[in-house]
């Protein structure tokens, strides 16, 4: 659904995504691990064509999205920090959202209900919390029925009920079959929402295999220890008991 070919993002001297190639199926949930700087949320972008490599190319459905956008309307994006024009009120940026998808009549507004932001459609972008803000890129995230979703640390700034609420979110769609995409520091939610483990090292791809593999590669019983294990190999650069590991 989505393939990743060769790519190579430099920004000035830093090398940030170093001959990366990856492969992204449907109905899989991958989680999407790293240091600070690893290049988790570049290679998001550059998937989302907000950032353009130097050399490589990607697929979206079996198409290369080199000067292409449409695909984008196929994939739902909750960024790191979601930004917006200060004065719109949360009603009116979901309709202008809206107007911009005329093609979807149907919205997907279960979020916005179990969010409570349907009592806060008149309130400006600028009076919102961090976490009431995360609320609204989720919402906007889920709203038109994408089949990729792509989510850059989608719980952080959120109460302990709205992590609740968003992470079943998550499960409903990813057990319909659609393809997730998350990165976050929360081992523990990775391993709660996702069956595929992804682990980046100073551009690199360190380790990608299911989560039962990492386990079996890493001989650890629990997600959190198996994921210290590759920390560990990848700061030492030991290899690894199966050298097949990307
Ligand atoms: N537009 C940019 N210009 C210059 N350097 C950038 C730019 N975007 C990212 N970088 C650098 O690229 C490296 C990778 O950043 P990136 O945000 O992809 O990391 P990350 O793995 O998502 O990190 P984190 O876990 O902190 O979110 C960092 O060193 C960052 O400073």
């Amino acid at each position: 659904m989505i393939s990743v070919n060769n790519i190579y993002k430099k920004f000035g001297s830093l090398e940030v995504l170093q001959d990366f190639n990856l492969n992204f199926e449907a109905g899989i949930s991958y989680a999407m691990m790293g240091p600070n700087g690893s290049g988790k949320t570049t290679l998001i972008k550059t998937i989302l064509g907000m950032v353009i490599p130097d050399s490589g190319d990607i697929e979206v459905q079996g198409k290369s999205i080199k000067g292409e956008f449409a695909y984008r309307a196929n994939i739902g994006y909750m960024p790191q920090i979601g930004r917006y024009p200060g004065n719109i009120k949360i009603g009116q940026l979901f309709r202008m959202m809206q107007d911009m998808r005329p093609g979807i009549e149907n919205y997907d507004m279960e979020l916005v209900r179990n969010f409570g932001l349907d009592e806060m459609m008149d309130k400006p972008m600028h009076t919102l919390s961090g976490g009431t803000r995360q609320k609204v890129s989720a919402c906007l995230a889920f709203m038109f029925h994408p089949v990729i979703y792509i989510l850059d640390e989608p719980t952080a700034g959120l109460d302990p009920m709205a992590v609740e609420v968003l992470k079943n979110k998550i499960k409903k769609e990813r057990d319909q079959g659609k393809l997730f995409l998350i990165t976050s520091h929360i081992l523990s939610e990775l391993e709660e929402l996702t069956t595929h483990a992804i682990y980046l090292y100073e551009g690199k791809v360190f380790f990608n295999n299911s989560i039962e593999e990492l386990k079996e590669t890493t001989g650890e019983t629990k997600f959190s220890t198996a994921i210290a294990r590759l920390m560990e190999w990848s700061l030492k650069k030991q290899p690894q008991k199966k050298p097949n590991h990307v």
